[in-house]
């Protein structure tokens, strides 16, 4: 019987890195629709924002040196000269011992340093205001450039879009971006078991979640999936529907079939074509081990395990990693410290991908492993994320630290 030959999980990242050789190209898209997707180009402004001076409040644009020391018994007294229109250039300069009405977001006049907010002022008439309280220099004001500099780099390739930086974009009037195309990934669900949803499902059947899962997760990546069915253990079909995927898809995930079963015709099929590799073939991680990763040419296909945890638990290690590498996405993750709540011991000779809850107790936050196996769904359903647990290491101690990375 054939064994498989685990590699480690940072082997494995390894192995993906060194033989991915797909090229995503890129395509200009509305920034109305370019939320999730990761920039193909560096950003520069050609401007600067504001390319104004602008309040930040209602009230009086006036010189600081005039109301240096104001309070309400000795308030400075100022006279007004005139009013500043939201969106208009001010009507004129002010001079020392004026001042002139600008609302919030309205351009300063040359002359004054800053606002007094209307607050702290009074109309004593038309013409003359009353100033209550100092302001400093530059107080309640925007300056020129504050927001974005001219010839700055505001945006990195590689960044994933988020509702800010779509704001920042439109600060600097720039509607459309360079960015990588939408990753297209295949997903075929393989075996004589697995029915559909939608369909009435008899004693010994299992009905599709992978194919739901990926789907799902593909989403979360913001890349498109592409879903071919479930397909029987029959090598011809199989063939035919990787053929297919191969064809439409830049990225093929079948699931099921991974491990060394008999039926299991998943790397029959990879070898069966012309230019396909396979660089790995058992992962030493719990769920997943029986994990394979191969290309046809320059195209991947990963088979992951059937048990749906475990088939997850290989998308958001491996299949992820992959799709961040060929679209230049650098991923950051910022683990949440917690105190592990009890002794765990763990599977020898994997790392373990352990699902847990967290809850708060008395100000701190504890993490509970959530009772788990790899083809049970609804363990993931109740946990908030999990802890990595290095492969050399026995389990984890109640009371030790430890990260957990949000699902
Ligand atoms: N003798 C051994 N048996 C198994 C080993 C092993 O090392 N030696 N590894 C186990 C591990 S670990 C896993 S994980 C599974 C993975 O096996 P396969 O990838 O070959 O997957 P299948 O056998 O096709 O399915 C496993 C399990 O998952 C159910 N399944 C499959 N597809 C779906 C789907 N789309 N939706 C829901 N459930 C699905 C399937 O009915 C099986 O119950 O192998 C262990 N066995
Ligand atoms: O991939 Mo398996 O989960 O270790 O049952």
């Amino acid at each position: 019987m054939e064994l498989l030959k685990l590699v480690t999980v940072n082997e494995a990242k390894e192995i993906i890195k060194n033989n991915k050789s797909y090229k995503i190209e890129t395509e200009k898209v509305s920034i109305l629709d370019v939320l999730e997707r990761v920039l193909a180009v560096d950003i520069y402004s050609n401007e600067n924002v504001p390319e104004f001076v602008r309040s930040t409040v209602d009230g009086y644009a006036v010189s600081s040196n005039d109301v240096f020391g104001a309070s309400e018994s000795l308030p400075a007294i100022l006279k007004l000269v005139g009013e500043v229109k939201i969106g208009s250039v001010p009507p004129s300069d002010i001079k020392d011992g004026e001042c002139m009405y600008v609302p919030t977001g309205g351009m300063l006049p040359n002359g004054a340093d800053t606002v007094a907010m209307i607050e702290y002022t009074e109309k004593l008439d038309d013409e003359t205001i009353l100033i209550n309280k100092p302001v400093a220099p530059l107080q309640n004001i925007v300056e020129i450039g504050e927001d974005v500099n001219k010839g700055e780099l505001v945006l990195k390739k590689g960044t994933r879009i988020r509702p800010y930086e779509v704001g920042v974009l439109a600060s600097l009037g720039i509607l459309e971006v360079e960015v990588y195309k939408r990753i297209k990934v295949g997903i075929i669900s393989t075996g004589d078991e697995v029915v559909p949803p939608t369909e009435k499902i008899e004693l010994g059947k299992v009905r599709d979640i992978n194919s739901y899962l990926l789907y799902s997760l593909c989403i979360e990546e913001s890349v498109e999936p592409v879903l071919y069915g479930i397909i029987n253990d029959d090598f011809d079909k199989l063939r035919e529907a990787v053929e297919r995927a191969l064809g439409e898809c830049d990225v093929v995930l079948m699931s099921g079939g991974s491990s060394v079963g008999t039926k299991d015709e998943t790397v029959k099929v990879i070898k069966s074509f012309e230019g396909s590799n396979i660089f790995i073939h058992g992962i030493a991680i719990k769920p997943g081990k029986p994990t394979i990763v191969g290309k046809v040419n320059d195209k991947f296909i990963f088979g992951l395990p059937g048990h749906p945890l475990a088939c997850a638990v290989i998308f958001k290690n491996f299949v992820a990693h992959y799709l961040d590498l060929i679209r230049n996405f650098e991923r950051e993750e910022y683990p949440i410290e917690c105190i592990f709540s009890v002794n765990y011991h763990k599977a020898p000779g994997r790392a373990e991908f352990l699902p847990v809850q967290i809850k708060e107790e008395d100000g701190v936050l504890k993490a509970y492993p959530t009772y788990y196996k790899s083809g049970l769904i609804s363990c993931f359903a109740k946990s908030f994320g999990y802890v990595y647990i290095e492969k050399e290491l026995e389990g984890l101690y109640a009371g030790q630290n430890v990260k957990v990375i949000k699902f």
